[in-house]
């Protein structure tokens, strides 16, 4: 497709749309803005965009098509301006913030307008932040949650899907409340969980500083997301608050029930607590990618001796397969260490169990 694209925000989400809108539509010129001189000019460099505009006037009246991708408090703001601007009459509008309800309603004025806003959530991401983490395949795969509402065309909706269909991701329309819902359950109350784990962790490493060292393994793949950025998720715990109040409700209550069970011995109730767990747990699928994307992890035996791991990372770049992600999570002298690698991608995954298997005799496990 030809045409303008203005994306606000050149961080992670707004860089990786980017990459995937000038993929699918090579001929349409990107221009972006940030508040961040730093991401504007790693974008330019990277040529994520084809040039940059320093007020939001300058790039939004011009375009065909605005994206949003800045936290959903700034989101906010930027569409009460834009709903005072002369934008084009046919301008499409959409953001990638997490929550989606005060985000609907700040874009009512546009909406009363005539303007296309649609809502839009790529629910994929990672715990990094800035231009310099920003992906073409971030989104593949993944759910892309879109909030139309009633006053929208179907062929809006699907003029959107055409211009993001770079994303490679899955597209599917719910209500704003529905989508904080869904995302609160799945996504934002996870985060406050992940972040309170690491505040008890903190707390307890001041009695005793082997708490740090323990806490590298496991502990530290269940808490990964709460390195992402606190300026974006202290916006997402203030924009879906009703929800999020009500789940903190159910999980005290969740809480008080497994101490009463500890607190009472009660092995059988306490067997079940798991039980059930495991088995939802145990039925998630596997292959779709959630709200909470997996790193695909490769577990790979591998002799502790200086420079294994530039032998392996080097089999894998001799194919071209990328990683995310590389660590040893247990070196102890004259025992095998395990290396592990994370890929964006399972395809990516089991490419590489290949490639270190036909290089090399190192046992490699899928996890
Ligand atoms: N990080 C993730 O995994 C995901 C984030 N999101 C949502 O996407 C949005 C962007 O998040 P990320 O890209 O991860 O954050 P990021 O921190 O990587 O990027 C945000 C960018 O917005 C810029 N910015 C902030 N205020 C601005 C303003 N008023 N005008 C122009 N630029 C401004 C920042 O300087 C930064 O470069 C957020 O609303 C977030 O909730 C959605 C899906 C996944
Ligand atoms: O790092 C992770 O796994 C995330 O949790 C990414 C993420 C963050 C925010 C979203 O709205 C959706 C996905």
């Amino acid at each position: 497709m030809k045409g303008k694209v203005f994306v606000i925000g050149l961080g992670l989400i707004g860089g990786s749309l980017a990459k995937a809108v000038r993929h699918a539509h090579p001929e349409a010129v990107i221009i972006g803005t940030d508040i961040s001189e730093k991401n504007i000019q790693l974008s330019m460099l990277l040529g994520t965009i084809d040039d940059s505009v320093s007020t939001l006037e300058a790039g939004a009246c011009e375009a065909d098509l605005i994206l949003l991708a800045v936290p959903v408090n700034e989101t906010v703001k930027i569409l009460a301006q834009l709903a005072d601007m002369n934008l084009k009459s046919d301008v499409l509008i959409s953001d990638a913030g997490s929550t989606k309800d005060t985000v609907v309603k700040a874009a009512k004025p546009l909406i009363d307008k005539g303007v296309a806003f649609i809502g839009g959530h790529p629910m994929a991401g990672s715990h990094k932040s800035g231009a310099g983490a920003a992906k073409l395949h971030l989104f593949e795969h993944a759910f892309y949650l879109l909030t139309p509402g009633d006053s929208i065309e179907e062929k809006k909706v699907e003029r959107l899907k055409e211009w993001l269909k770079g994303t490679r991701a899955n597209f599917l329309v719910v209500t704003p409340s529905m989508h904080d819902k869904l995302t609160g359950v799945v996504s934002h109350f996870p985060h406050i969980v992940a972040s309170g784990l690491v505040k008890q962790a903190e707390n307890y490493s001041k009695e005793n500083k082997l708490i740090s060292r323990l806490a590298a393994g496991g502990f530290r793949d269940i808490t990964r997301i709460a390195s992402s950025s606190p300026e974006m998720w202290r916006d997402i715990l203030l924009h879906n608050r009703d929800v999020l109040l009500e789940l903190m409700k159910d999980w005290l209550a969740e809480m008080e029930h497994v101490k009463g069970l500890v607190e009472n011995g009660d092995s059988e109730e306490i067997l079940r607590f798991f039980a059930d767990a495991k088995v939802f747990r145990d039925d998630l699928p596997t292959h779709a990618k959630g709200a909470i994307p997996a790193f695909y992890d490769l577990y790979i035996d591998i002799p502790d001796y200086a420079g294994i791991i530039s032998e392996i990372t080097g089999y894998l770049a001799q194919e071209g397969i990328s990683i995310t992600n590389i660590r040893i999570i247990e070196t102890r002298e004259e025992i095998y260490g395990v290396l592990v690698i994370s890929f964006q991608t399972d395809v990516d995954r089991i490419k590489a169990a290949d490639c270190i298997s036909r290089h090399s005799d190192y046992e490699t496990i899928l996890a």
